[in-house]
């Protein structure tokens, strides 16, 4: 405990707004704050410019906060930022103020400390924000939530991978729902810690979760999802299509960004589906053609 945390401040066009919320998230921010002028802004608290959107993101230390500032300013070169450092005794307020829980067909995910309302009825999900995307709330998530639950109702222990599997969510969410065998893969050594700790704690120890490459996990599977960002996705096509067995699920991909990755998959033989949206983001669904 180093009694600080850090805040970065960011002022940027609005539509630019997602997609730098989704770096902060994969920079390791523990929370993040949107002000737009869709909501009202509370007294004291600065309202962003027309146009424009203030995030604010919370990290544990300095360093996350710096690279993640670093990482920002070159992807989003308009952006104007500012990084402080606050006391560490309003950090649990702040930034557990910002983690909701979801209720998604049959599933409920959340924190810990919001788990005992979860509805009796729902099948539990209950996710310790770390260090990994996936707590359930961001809309690439609960996207893909609501397409594993409606595939595994019809589907009861079909086989699972999720790749980019960040806290495990989704391929806990699919073992929780009935599959069979489940495999999650993430580049990220530290989301494969937390998601193998997150399985072991929602009752699901055998989902095989790792840092494998594609190419090193065995077999195909009924239902591939992955939740990445565009180009990850455009340049895994051809390590993903050879894994799906019946559909493919992504997301992490804004609206303008969907005719690309569906085109580098519908090229491997891949066949589309009506997909969903939330927001800027859209899911892209396909079935391989029998
Ligand atoms: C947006 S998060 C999704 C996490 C979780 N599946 C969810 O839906 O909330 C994307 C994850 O993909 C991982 N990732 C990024 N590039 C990857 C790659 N080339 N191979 C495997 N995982 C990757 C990141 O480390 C991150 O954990």
């Amino acid at each position: 405990m180093t009694g600080t945390y850090q805040t970065l401040t960011v002022d940027l066009p609005e539509t630019e707004s997602e997609a730098a919320q989704d770096l902060l998230h994969e920079a390791g921010a523990m929370g993040l704050e949107v002000r737009d002028r869709e909501g009202p802004t509370m007294p004291g608290v600065r309202a962003p410019a027309v146009g424009e959107c203030i995030l604010v993101a919370y990290f544990e230390d300095a360093q996350t906060a710096e690279a993640a500032r670093a990482e920002l300013a070159e992807a989003f070169p308009s952006a104007r930022m500012q990084l402080a450092e606050e006391q560490q005794q309003d950090w649990s307020n702040a930034w557990k103020a910002h983690i909701k829980s979801v209720q998604v067909g049959r599933l409920w995910v959340g924190p810990p400390w919001e788990a005992q309302n979860a509805p009796a009825d729902k099948v539990r999900l209950v996710i310790e924000p770390k260090m990994a995307f996936g707590t359930g709330d961001h809309p690439t998530t609960s996207l893909c939530l609501g397409a594993v639950d409606d595939y595994m109702a019809t589907h009861p222990g079909a086989s699972v991978l999720d790749v980019g599997t960040g806290t495990g969510v989704l391929a806990i969410a699919a073992k929780k729902l009935g599959a069979g065998r489940v495999v999650g893969t993430d580049n990220d050594p530290v989301s494969v810690e937390l998601a193998k700790e997150n399985a072991q704690d929602n009752g699901t120890p055998d989902v095989e979760l790792s840092g494998k490459e594609l190419t090193a996990v065995e077999g195909t599977f009924d239902l591939v999802v992955a939740n990445i960002l565009a180009n990850t996705l455009i340049e895994l096509a051809p390590l993903i299509v050879p894994k799906v067995k019946d559909k493919l699920l992504m997301a992490g991909v804004l609206a303008h960004q969907k005719a690309e990755v569906e085109a580098a998959y519908v090229n491997l033989g891949l066949v589309p589906e009506p997909g969903a949206q939330q927001g800027e983001w859209v899911r892209l669904d396909f079935h391989r053609a029998k």
